[in-house]
């Protein structure tokens, strides 16, 4: 392992392999089936990967150079976490470069010093049980405070997003092969966590849990301000995690780090015991209808506490339909008021929300700049960061974005000329 490295130097360009002299001491050669038979080494990996080209070059048409999709296998990442990842070689690398050195540090300074760790509190203030219409579901057993920072996971399975559904790279029956050593590669332990996940009974059981336990993460370490990742969607599967049921008003969200791939689940509010714990499969800032659509797409109805009630829908509705409205308007730069936004505000803090205030920050920020405001542009702008940082995570591209948007417009008022909003 090698001594924390600043986040913003410690991307390795993808094909580093191609000139070993270029690149950093912290970036891995690449490892593929055919390097492992030539060298004898799959270095950081705990197996050697197995590898597929893709479909056109196994069809031996010229095509330009399309990449094979492996299986990688670490019994101990920087957690101590075995891990089966799906993916090309190139990505692969990249994820090696932190995996097991990643710079966490500076993200627990951001929290305030709060560890940032995979951990087993001696007891959880959960507990996992069978429950009506939705097989199993996490309950809180305590009071949870809004806040509280109940889960923190690193996943046991990545899968290459572009891999996950038919695709013209890869063919489907290599991919199947594929997931099946990646889960026969994890230890027994988490062999048996991942088979008693839920799963849809439809297909190839691997892909199936797959399908109905991930989350889309990107994967990497961000360049800076620029927000830059571009290294392929990946589907996580969290097995701890996996276990939470979805609500269209949720107690719970999500943060994710991409650059050391922990989930964390975080109380939105208070949550008493007894309750179940929630978080939303679907955007939030959406209808109810266009989150059945979605979720049937995900395989089921849902039958949280909103959807069965017709009038709390219909009010939800016409909330968020406003809160879509304002945004809309927000796009004409002259319809942004300070009345306006106290009233979206409002309706996003009473939609349960929240996690999005960052973002709306941002916007308004935006606009505040394109209208020559930039004293009101710094300070929505400053604002979206604190609240994407307690919301998306320090290191999120969403975070990084904004926090790009607050240093050009710092930029521009030390003399900076070229204004670009
Ligand atoms: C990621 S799993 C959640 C845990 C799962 N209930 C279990 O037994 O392990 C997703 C599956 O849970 C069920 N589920 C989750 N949220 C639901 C909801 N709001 N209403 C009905 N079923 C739900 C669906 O069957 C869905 O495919």
């Amino acid at each position: 392992t090698s001594e924390p490295i600043p986040p913003t130097s410690r991307s390795c360009p993808n094909n580093s392999h191609l000139n070993p002299l270029s690149h950093q001491r912290s970036c891995p050669l690449l490892v593929d089936d055919e390097t492992v038979i030539l060298t004898n080494n799959w270095y950081p990996w705990s197996i050697p990967p197995t590898c597929f080209l893709p479909k056109k070059q196994q069809n031996k048409r010229t095509v330009p150079k399309a990449s094979k999709l492996c299986t990688f296998t670490t019994l101990d990442t920087w957690a101590g976490t075995p891990l089966s990842i799906i993916t090309t070689p190139e990505t692969a690398a990249d994820i090696a470069s932190f995996i097991h050195a990643p710079y966490v540090s500076w993200l627990e300074n951001d929290r305030g010093g709060v560890p940032f760790k995979p951990t087993h509190y001696p007891k959880n203030p959960f507990k996992v049980e069978k429950l009506p219409n939705k097989g199993y579901g996490v309950v809180a057993t305590e009071h949870i405070k809004k806040g509280t920072v109940l889960m923190v996971q690193l996943p046991v399975m990545l899968q290459l997003l572009e891999s996950a559904e038919q695709n013209d790279k890869w063919e489907t029956r290599d991919v199947l092969k594929l997931l099946q050593r990646a889960g026969n590669q994890l230890p027994k332990e988490q062999q048996r966590e991942v088979m008693g996940l839920a799963a849809q009974g439809k297909g190839y059981v691997v892909d199936d849990i797959m399908k109905t336990n991930t989350f889309d993460v990107t994967v990497g370490v961000l360049e800076g301000s620029t927000g830059q990742m571009g290294w392929g969607s990946h589907s996580g599967l969290y097995p701890e995690i996996a276990r939470i049921n979805h609500a269209c008003k949720p107690n719970c969200f999500t943060r994710y780090s991409p650059s050391t791939l922990i989930m964390e689940i975080v109380a939105y509010r208070d949550i008493s015991p007894g309750e179940e714990l929630s978080i939303s499969y679907a955007p939030l800032n959406i209808l109810s209808t266009d989150r059945s659509e979605l979720l049937k797409w995900w395989g089921f109805t849902c039958t949280c506490a909103l959807c069965q009630n017709p009038t709390a829908i219909k009010k939800s509705d016409k909330q968020r339909n406003r809160i879509q409205a304002l945004l809309e308007e927000f796009d004409t730069p002259s319809k942004l008021t300070e009345e306006k936004i106290s009233e979206i505000e409002e309706l996003v803090r009473e939609e349960g929300m929240e996690g999005q205030m960052g973002d709306l920050y941002n916007i308004i920020g935006n606009v505040y700049a394109q209208r020559g405001e930039l004293k009101k542009a710094k300070e929505y702008g400053k604002k979206g960061v604190m609240w994407l940082k307690r919301y998306a995570g320090a290191d999120s591209e969403r975070t990084e974005m904004a926090k790009g948007f607050v240093k050009r417009l710092e930029d521009f008022e030390r003399g900076a000329r070229d204004w670009r909003p």
